[in-house]
């Protein structure tokens, strides 16, 4: 059976029987609520928002959601001097612009580039020969009508050019992240999307522009959608029986049905939280902590993979005393690396708060770079290390959100060289040698392979959360259908759906409240 409502709802029930209406249950039995589809974002963000005029209106044709008010113009390629500038503005009053600032004054055919003159609207003063391009909406990035201006990069030319833009009725700067802002309130992007572009934007290393575009994709709002699919059916088969429990004609199997779907929606929905804090420290950076004993070497194995002086580097055996810490690219993944201070006691009040930090910081660690002199195992600092920091945290099961840890041995170049290794009881390690080098391919290729542990790998497998809020609204979902399965009473497990589902609408943007929004457009730069 297939029911559909005039809001575009349609629900499958797999019998060719029909049994009920649920359009009534679905639609009104909670007010206030947005239909079950997920998608087109049913719910455009308030005009207000956007602190526009409410002057000239133009529906763009088929767009979700109704144009705003204000035309928002802004330099959207870098600031600074460059080869070409690009200036765009998104709103009604494109067209206005283009034809004012433009000789011929005709509008260039819709995304096409054309070369034109450009010159101030007020003075007639010639700005720029320069390649515009008309996109009207809603086949544009923001679905509102735009125009680009292709200008050339030099700071006079694009002030002059955004001062003309700012003299045309009905244009304004745009603030940040308004063009992307526009472009979800009008169905062109789903806020997982948004956050894609946000990372894509700001990604530095490889694997986080690859996460990045997967995001953009869609990839997790997909997903989203997918399960939300599920759990908007099984509502409707619980309502129904709600309704017609008491009805013959009724399938039979419909409740059994529901939980059956449930239980499977909390498996995946388990496997993926399991996933746990990977995308995000794949978007924010591993924890990458080098610890040992004083001297070992862990400054100059710092400075070493961070390739810049970080750390002071000397003989003197408790030279680091504050943690020391700066980004990194470790092939290719982004970490935020510290150098500690040498780990040991009896020492005076100044290096023992060097210690305490030292130890703070290994606490919080992804990943424990352990470092040891390799021509001084035996001393009481090397054996104390190994007993209380290398030993159990090797000890403890190796998961991908637990913390994981490599032993380094380094000073490599002071051991008898070509001999057999010389420590085959230690744990499992990696011999370097600061000084010579020696050892750094095969320490970045281990590094590789913990990250990708720790990281996840982009570029295969289920997309990632990339942010704490997407693990809250999974968990939410996971949590609600627990109580699902808990209700004794139909009217409570068909609430508790009710609350899956939101998680999962909240996710994506479907019920959008001002404040995500607020906090993931504040990421963006103006003219995006
Ligand atoms: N021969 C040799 N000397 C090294 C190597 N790595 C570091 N050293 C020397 O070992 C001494 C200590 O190096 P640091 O990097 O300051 O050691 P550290 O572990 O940071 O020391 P603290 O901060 O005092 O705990 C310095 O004199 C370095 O030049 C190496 O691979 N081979
Ligand atoms: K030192
Ligand atoms: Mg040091």
């Amino acid at each position: 059976m297939s029911l559909s409502d005039e809001e575009g709802i349609s629900v499958s029930l797999g019998s060719e029987n029909p049994v009920y209406c649920c359009r009534r249950n679905i639609i009104s039995l909670h007010p206030g609520e947005q239909p079950l589809c997920l998608f087109p974002w049913p719910q455009p963000i308030e005009e207000e928002s956007f602190r526009g005029p409410r002057s000239c209106t133009r529906q763009g044709s088929g767009a979700p959601a109704p144009s705003s008010g204000s035309t928002i113009f802004a330099l959207s390629s870098g600031q600074g001097r460059c080869g070409i500038a690009v200036i765009r503005t998104s709103g009604p009053s494109s067209a206005h612009a283009l034809r004012s600032l433009t000789a011929p004054q005709d509008l260039p055919p819709a995304r096409r580039a054309c070369l034109r003159q450009l010159s101030d609207p007020c003075s007639g003063e010639p700005l720029d020969r320069a390649l515009v391009l008309w996109f009207p909406g809603p086949q544009s990035f923001t679905g509102e009508d735009c125009a680009e201006f292709h200008v050339h990069g030099g700071p006079a030319v694009v002030s002059g050019v955004l001062q003309a833009l700012g003299s045309v009725p009905g244009l304004r700067p745009a603030e940040a992240g308004e063009f992307t802002r526009r472009a979800f309130a009008h169905g062109k992007l789903s806020l997982t999307e948004v956050e894609g572009l946000a990372d894509l934007i700001h990604a530095e290393t490889e694997a986080q522009r690859r996460q990045a575009l997967r995001q953009l994709d869609g990839e997790l709002g997909h997903l989203c959608h997918g399960w939300a699919e599920i759990l908007t059916k099984a509502l409707a088969h619980v309502e129904a029986y709600i309704d017609f429990g008491e009805d013959d004609n009724l399938e039979e199997g419909v409740l059994d049905q529901a939980t059956r779907e449930v239980r499977e929606l909390e498996v995946a929905l388990g496997a993926h939280l399991r996933d746990a804090r990977r995308g995000q420290r794949l978007r924010s950076g591993a924890h990458v902590v080098i610890a040992g004993p004083p001297n070992a070497g862990k400054s100059s194995l710092m400075n070493l993979l961070s390739r810049k002086p970080v750390s002071i580097v000397s003989p003197e055996p408790g030279t680091t005393r504050d943690v020391l810490e700066t980004p990194v690219d470790l092939a290719g993944f982004p970490t935020l690396l510290s150098d500690t201070a040498g780990l040991r006691e009896g020492v005076g009040p100044v290096e023992q708060e060097g210690v305490r930090r030292a130890q703070n910081r290994l606490e919080q660690a992804d990943l424990i770079l352990a470092v040891l002199d390799a021509s001084d195992l035996a001393s009481p600092s090397s054996c104390n290390f190994l007993d209380a920091v290398v030993i159990p945290t090797g000890a403890r099961s190796p998961s991908p959100s637990g913390q994981r840890l490599l032993l380094v041995l380094n000073k490599s170049d002071l051991l008898p060289s070509n001999g057999p290794d010389p420590n085959p009881d230690l744990p499992p390690h990696l011999l370097l040698s600061c000084l010579t080098g020696q050892g750094l391919d095969d320490l970045l290729e281990a590094l590789k392979k913990e990250l990708a542990i720790l990281c996840g790998d982009p570029s295969t497998g289920p997309p990632l959360l990339t942010r704490a809020r997407h693990q809250h609204h999974l968990q939410g979902c996971l949590d609600a259908l627990g109580h699902y399965k808990q209700a004794k009473d139909l009217a409570l497990a068909a609430e508790a759906l009710r609350v899956a589902r939101g998680h999962l609408a909240h996710l994506t943007g479907g019920g959008g409240t001002e404040e995500v929004l607020d906090i993931i457009f504040r990421d963006f730069c103006v003219g995006k």
